[in-house]
């Protein structure tokens, strides 16, 4: 794979209505689209997906885009790589910074993909040729609120509920949610507000027939959520905490965990993405695919990988419109009665369509050859 430079269309995108969660409230997405360009000047495309603060994780878009220009776009370009497996590798040296990693990784897997002239979904192994979806809900002022976005939500036909939860808006909530839908598949999502401390509190969500809680605790507290699970008898579903194939394999024997959500951009690529796929099959851990309120590249790659077979629950790879007026591909991504198509094109499935993409574009970084590898330790 002969790479010649990459771009970094850096995008500000105003989000229909904010979204809000136990860490804050977003307004406007800075997307970073990553291009890498072949010899033959064919393209592939990724998402970096890094929030603007590091909240959710350690990493945000500033970060990862100094990582991305300092290290790991030099890399790639100064590399000899035959398939886009060898990218963790290749990147291996250095520590973490998964999203910007994720980012190139990825737009290096849909180049290749279109290079074999195959769809992504299939050079990744998938099997299916459409998936279920599911929809994220921010936290709202109200219940009746929350209450309306559902019954919305619920006729456009998603197959699976989620709302946000936080300390003073968790159990009787829920208890308001459930007595309007008693049935819909529902699950709640803490990102990571609660401790041990609060274990009567989250029991009390047994009585409520969640599909699962996601995140309840910090994202380092895989110990305390085997602790949890043991005392309550919703499963626990891990978002945060596993940021890694070795993550993965500690909650899993520890027990912190009934189910899985992969997000691409957190483990670090598609590659590791795969791993923690087939542990997680072999182990009889189901798994989903979760957002990073993605732009239309980002919600391509995660739909690709739910392909595979054991993305057994819907994701939360909601339509384009679920967060944009107009996204950046063309066709948009749409799911019909909650199930999105797979496109048989190569790569991706879409285009990146630039007149639409000049809209938003703040502004095109390049990476080029001659861009050496800075470091200060090195020999
Ligand atoms: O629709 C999406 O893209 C997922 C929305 C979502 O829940 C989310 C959005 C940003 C950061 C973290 C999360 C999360 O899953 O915890
Ligand atoms: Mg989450």
């Amino acid at each position: 794979m002969n790479f010649e430079k990459i771009l970094l269309h850096r995008l500000k995108m105003k989000m229909k209505t904010p979204f809000t969660t136990s860490f804050g409230t977003q307004i406007d997405r800075y997307v970073t689209i990553v291009e890498i360009i072949d010899e033959n000047g064919l393209s592939g495309f990724g998402e970096c997906v890094a929030g603007e603060d590091p909240l959710y994780s350690e990493e945000f878009m500033d970060s990862a885009l100094v990582a991305i220009k300092k290290y790991f776009g030099p890399l790639l370009l100064q590399s000899n790589l035959s398939h886009p497996k060898e990218v963790t590798e290749l990147f291996k040296p250095f520590k973490r910074n998964m999203m910007a990693k994720s980012g190139l990784e990825t737009a290096v897997w849909d180049l290749y993909a279109k290079q074999q002239g195959l769809p992504l979904y299939k050079v990744l192994g998938g099997e299916k040729t459409e998936v279920e979806v599911g929809i994220s809900l921010g936290l709202e002022k109200s219940d009746d609120i929350i209450i309306e976005k559902i019954r919305e939500k619920v006729e456009e036909g998603y197959k699976r509920i989620k709302v946000k939860i936080k300390p003073g808006r968790d159990v009787e909530m829920i208890r308001a949610i459930r007595e309007v839908f008693p049935d819909i598949p529902l699950m709640a999502d803490a990102n990571s507000a609660y401790t041990l401390d609060d274990i009567e509190l989250l029991k009390q969500l047994d009585e409520f027939n969640l599909m699962m809680i996601e995140q309840p605790l910090g994202s380092t507290d895989i110990v305390d959520h085997a602790t949890l699970q043991k005392a309550i008898k919703t499963p626990v579903c891990l978002d945060e905490s596993i940021d890694s194939y070795e993550n993965a394999k500690a909650a899993i024997e520890l027990g912190s965990c009934e189910i899985i959500n992969v997000k691409v951009g957190r483990v670090g690529g598609l590659a590791e993405s795969i791993k923690i796929h087939d542990l997680a099959k072999e182990n009889k851990i189901p798994l989903w695919c979760g957002g990073m309120l993605e732009a239309g590249v980002g919600r391509l790659t995660n739909i690709a990988i739910t392909t595979l077979p054991n993305f057994v629950l819907p994701g939360d790879t909601a339509s384009s419109s679920r967060y944009w007026e107009e996204d950046i591909i063309t066709p948009e991504v749409v799911a019909e009665n909650g199930v999105v198509q797979l496109s048989d094109k190569p790569g991706i499935g879409a285009e990146v369509d630039f007149e639409k993409m000049k809209k938003v574009l703040i502004q095109t970084d390049e990476i080029t050859k001659e861009d050496a590898l800075e470091m200060v330790f090195f020999d």
